[in-house]
């Protein structure tokens, strides 16, 4: 566990796996915390660096003000990924983090090996729908609206407040910064990355639980269709956070796909983080 002021921010990160192996690092979703990857994470930490961070305004990264743009999460992430001299890597970002990773290739392309979009897109959502989700956190608090979001993260056989896993992503939800929520839902309502997006030309992945209520499968391959070359999956038993309820199949999309893409090789010995 690190802390380190970039960009203004205090951003909280940990570097896990295997030191000299190729760099993977992990975006997260709005209202989650970098720990919703711990179960991808242990599958390919043997032979990935693993860099797991924790975006402004989530988890124990600080909560500036909101409202954020899409540029602040972005560079952030090239901060950190400059202060701890990472050339080169692969990027998995889920939905928001997703958006970072797009944003990230299309500022950054040196840095961006190779992408990997968990249900995310292009563009996610409307002004109108997170203007009306920001107006109701502010007035009445995240918790009001978190059963309807636990409809968008999980599927019914998941939801059961018997499962003790289910519980604990709702308190994640539920315990996110207030400021750190709607400055993030105000960056993802100004977010068209439509253009940056179909201009990339590194290997990129997209992937969606078959049962993603926030970006359904049919967005998610529109983004898909977007990149050329680009591939798309979709993962069995999941709703928008596959890497919580699918861990495996996650892991081993995301392996299969950056050995075809020659990156396990390839940048083998460049990196030493
Ligand atoms: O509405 C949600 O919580 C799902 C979501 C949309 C963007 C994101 O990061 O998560």
């Amino acid at each position: 566990m690190a802390f380190l002021r970039v960009n203004g921010v205090v951003l909280h990160h940990e570097f896990r796996g295997a030191a000299g192996k190729p760099m993977l690092v992990f975006a997260n979703s709005l209202g989650t915390d970098f720990r919703i990857w711990n179960d991808v994470a242990a599958r390919l930490g043997g032979r990935y660096r693993v860099l797991l961070y924790d975006k402004r305004g989530h988890g124990l990264s600080e909560a500036t003000p909101a409202p954020y743009a899409m540029s602040d999460h972005v560079k952030d992430l090239a901060a950190l990924l400059d202060h701890h001299r990472i050339e080169k890597a692969a990027v998995v970002g889920l939905s928001v983090g997703g958006l970072i990773a797009q944003g990230l290739a299309a500022l950054r392309p040196d840095l961006v090996a190779g992408l990997v979009l968990c249900d995310t897109a292009h563009k996610i959502g409307t002004e109108e729908s997170w203007n009306t989700r920001i107006d109701t956190v502010l007035e009445k608090g995240i918790a009001s609206i978190a059963d309807g979001i636990m409809k968008l993260w999980f599927t019914p056989a998941y939801r059961s407040p018997d499962n003790a896993d289910f519980v604990g992503y709702l308190t994640m939800l539920t315990r996110s910064p207030v400021q750190g929520y709607v400055g993030t839902c105000a960056a993802i309502r100004d977010a068209d990355l439509t253009e940056s997006t179909r201009a990339l030309k590194m290997p990129v992945l997209c992937m969606v639980g078959d049962q993603d209520g926030s970006t359904p499968p049919d967005l998610v391959r529109s983004t898909a269709q977007l990149i050329r070359g680009s591939e798309f999956r979709i993962v069995a038993g999941a709703g928008h956070i596959p890497c919580v309820e699918q861990p495996e199949a996650v892991a081993s999309l995301i392996d299969t796909f950056l050995r075809d893409a020659g990156y396990v090789k390839s940048s083998q010995a460049a990196q030493s983080v």
